[in-house]
């Protein structure tokens, strides 16, 4: 019981909650706040400063507050006499006018929204500040004054009683240095750099001294008389390096020169031949030192720059660009009354044909239990002791005789439970409003990537899921069983939860009416490739570029995850809202992809292997990067679904469909031939088959939203999709060698060191439009340097290196 109780009042307490969240959210309750914030802070302020001047005379008024004759000297009349009296005398001293400060920040952010969390720095140092400042004041008087306040003078006294006069100033001087070090990231390094810097410096001016001295050693020794002592010693004369030699080389070549003169000539000028000699060797001396570049250090940061984007700009926000967009409301879809009416008579009377047909078959029942749901009713049954399930599950169409209805599954044992259910279908079906879904609180508050509401399980809970776990959907069923409505389901939930930044779909629809309501959301919510007019697809051709396209897509956004080092998609978004990825890099913001094809059998008789192969890549590789497919068929035959297709599928639904076989096909098992249409649904996930209702939206609500959505600002033009150029946009093989793009010399070494003939290729490292790059594989392929266009595989290369690609060449042009 106390267990029960807990719930419901966690549940009172959240709306309250998030109306008073709501409440200070709203723009105009910021607006009110922040401007009462600013004009109480001004008030505070001068009230403060003119209290400064006033104090001693209103004093005395402090207690005659509601005496009207008592006047007050104070610019804001007593309220701002008795508010400065509380914060200044009794309180802070001067250090509060940091008070009004911190209220006017606050006010300001209130206005110009900036989040709460940025004035959280600001408060706790302001707070801080005011104890010390009030410290620092106490410590310099001995009174209780204006300067400290009575916080300040009392805590002076009492840290006195434990530290003494000297420890307080200790513990002043101890956390001012400590706020300059946290304040200016500052640490003991930045100490010990300057300190060296100091040192090196006079290092450095130390050095430069001897130097002079040794420059002028020689000068001072040339141009004078050379003295005993410095006579050249033999034994040092034979350790004389090669460039000593070199300068007496010099010697005799000058001094040949003087010789063409007159021999006085030569005596006289012999002191000043030595001083020229000495001059010419200065110049070889210089070249020989080494002029030692100053070592500069790099500036380094003390926190990772990336944290600081996001301190200084908060996390990206990809939605941005449509800032104002409004997600469509709840009333835009309609309502059914869905209570379920639980018939007793009803389920009397199927309990005891139940129980009447499996005794005449001599089974006994020890319980039976039935859960109500919106289109059937399960009833659970716990046999007798000793009987065979595989005996009950071989009853089923004896059952269904016996209740005389369509429709009966029989799911023996339910998994996990140890009963066995025989779900009999209610006489009067209730629908699952869209409505109902998308409101229930399991799906508002469901933490999922890509939320779909389908339907609602026998006991009536919500089923969610998530499209992004699945990770591909494959939905089969006969036709007018509910396909089209499950599919506007699945694109319904999302348009209710995803932001048009965070979600594009594809949509391709063979039969051409089905999803053409969702053209109007085109600029939002829809993507497409670059030179189509129409974002929905509905022309096989298109469709095979289409998948090719989203192959190329899904191969760069892999590059992407691999240079941003990250495993899947959402990681990868993660990374780049924190701005740790580097959009000049050419990274950006990836939204999820989902592909929608109605009447997947028609395309696979159309254009067989051409779709399913991508198809099959798509549904193999896909679900790290985001793009996610959901593919429906009338026909779940094994040509239309074929056993690559299924084994990349496991998320499957199926509808009602005619045959044992066509269940099997779909669900590995038998059971969707049971259902009674109408949405009446089987999901599995794996292992576990699920019976649903199907939730029901209708056209003209679908209508309703896309018209809420299409209405809105949109962005210029649908998510474009990387161009692909298919085998008939290819230009004629017969390409002139004069006509040659001027890179395909290096195009073809690409591709050659590389072994790969792939134009997205070519578009990376040469950095080209794909346009371009696909003419230089058509002039590769018509140069017989790679084979032909293979699907969506990378082309054959058909030159091994590049000293053949060279002799191709040379043979070219010599014939
Ligand atoms: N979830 C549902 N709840 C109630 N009724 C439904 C539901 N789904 C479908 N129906 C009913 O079944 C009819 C056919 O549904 P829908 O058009 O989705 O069938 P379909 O399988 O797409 O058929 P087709 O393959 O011919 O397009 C709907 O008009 C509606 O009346």
């Amino acid at each position: 019981m106390a267990k029960k109780k807990k719930p419901t009042k966690t549940k009172e307490k959240k709306p309250r909650f998030q109306k008073l969240k709501a409440f200070f959210a709203n723009r105009q309750t910021q607006t009110i706040l922040g401007l009462f914030f600013v004009v109480f802070a001004i008030f505070l302020f001068v009230a403060f400063a003119s209290f400064l001047f006033s104090w001693q005379i209103d004093q005395s008024e402090i207690t005659e507050f509601s005496n009207r004759t008592a006047k007050v000297e104070n610019l804001l009349g007593k309220v701002g006499n008795s508010l400065s009296e509380f914060f200044m005398y009794k309180g802070f001293g001067i250090a509060a006018f940091i008070l009004p400060i911190l209220l006017f920040l606050t006010g300001f952010y209130l206005l110009i929204q900036v989040s709460f969390a940025k004035l959280r720095k600001p408060w706790g140092w302001g707070i801080l500040g005011m104890i010390w400042f009030a410290i620092l004041f106490g410590f310099f008087t001995s009174d209780a004054s204006l300067l400290s306040g009575v916080v300040g003078y009392e805590l002076n006294i009492y840290l006195e009683q434990f530290l003494g006069k000297t420890g307080i100033l200790l513990l002043l001087i101890f956390t001012f240095l400590a706020y300059l070090a946290i304040r200016f990231k500052l640490n003991a390094n930045h100490f010990a750099q300057l300190f060296k810097t100091k040192e090196r410096a006079t290092e450095e001016t130390k050095d430069e001294e001897p130097a002079k001295v040794d420059d002028e050693v020689p000068i001072v020794k040339d141009l004078s008389e050379p003295t005993p002592s410095e006579k050249i010693d033999k034994n040092e004369q034979e350790k004389k390096s090669d460039f000593e030699l070199s300068v007496e080389n010099l010697q005799p070549t000058i001094s040949n020169y003087l010789g063409k003169d007159s021999e006085k000539e030569q005596k006289e000028e012999e002191d000043l031949t030595l001083a020229i000699e000495i001059k010419e060797e200065e110049p070889v001396v210089d070249e020989v030192s080494i002029d030692v570049e100053k070592i500069v250090e790099e500036k380094s940061e003390t926190e990772n720059l990336a944290d600081k984007i996001v301190e200084d700009f908060g996390e990206f926000d990809p939605t941005l660009e449509l800032g104002n967009f409004k997600f469509p409301t709840l009333n835009l879809l309609r309502e059914f009354n869905e209570s379920i009416a639980v018939d007793q008579e009803e389920l009397e009377a199927n309990k005891n044909r139940i129980v009447e047909t499996l005794s005449n078959y001599k089974i006994g029942i020890a319980k039976i239990k039935a859960t109500v749901g919106p289109t059937v009713t399960l009833y659970e049954i716990v046999p007798d002791a000793g009987v065979r399930i595989s005996k009950i599950k071989n009853l089923e169409d004896d059952i269904a005789l016996s209740l005389s209805a369509l429709g009966i599954r029989i799911i023996a044992p339910i998994p996990g439970k140890g009963t066995i259910g025989i779900e009999v279908p209610n006489k009067n079906a209730t629908m699952v409003s869209m409505k109902s879904m998308i409101a229930s609180s399991k799906f508002q508050k469901a933490q999922m990537e890509l939320p779909i509401a389908l339907g609602k399980t026998i006991s009536n809970e919500s089923f969610i899921v998530d499209l992004a776990k699945m990770p591909h959907l494959l939905m089969a069923g006969a036709t007018g069983q509910g396909k089209s409505v499950g599919l506007n389901v699945v694109l319904t939930s999302l348009l209710y939860k995803k932001h048009p930044a965070e979600v594009k779909f594809v949509l391709v629809d063979p039969k051409k009416v089905e999803l053409t309501l969702f053209n109007k959301i085109e600029r939002h919510y829809l993507a497409k490739l670059p030179d189509s007019e129409e974002a929905i697809i509905t022309d096989t051709t298109k469709v095979v570029n289409t998948l090719n396209s989203l192959c190329i897509e899904m191969d760069a956004r892999y590059d992407l995850l691999k240079s941003a080092m990250v495993r899947n998609i959402k990681e990868y978004n993660t990374k780049f809202k924190a701005r740790k990825l580097n959009p000049e890099n050419g990274h950006q913001f990836l939204p999820y992809i989902v592909l929608v094809i109605d009447e997947f059998a028609d395309l696979i008789m159309t254009a067989g292997k051409e779709v399913e192969t991508p198809i099959a890549r798509l549904a193999q590789l896909a679900r790290a990067i985001g793009i996610h497919l959901i593919v429906a068929t009338q026909r779940p035959s094994v040509n239309v679904i074929t056993g690559i297709i299924k084994a990349n599928f496991p998320a499957r639904i199926a509808f009602r469909v005619t045959s044992k076989i066509d269940s099997r096909t779909i669900l590995d098992g038998s059971g969707a031939d049971q259902l009674i249409g109408k949405g009446d649904m089987l999901y599995s996930g794996g292992n576990e088959l699920v019976r649903i209702q199907c939730a029901f939206v209708d056209t003209p609500e679908v209508e309703k939203i896309t018209d809420f959505i299409g209405s809105q600002r949109a962005y210029p033009d649908a998510h474009l999709l990387p161009e692909y150029v298919g085998e008939e946009g290819g230009t004629s093989l017969d390409i002139d060698i004069s006509d040659r793009d001027t890179l395909f010399k290096d195009a073809a070494l690409v591709i050659i060191t590389a072994q790969q003939g792939s134009a997205s290729l070519l578009q990376r490292k040469l950095k080209l439009g794909y346009n371009r790059a696909g003419r230089i594989i058509d002039q590769l392929e018509a140069a017989g340097i790679v084979g032909p266009f293979e699907g969506s595989k990378a082309r054959q290369v058909l030159i091994p290196d590049e000293l053949a690609l060279n002799q191709l060449l040379e043979h070219e042009k010599n014939s």
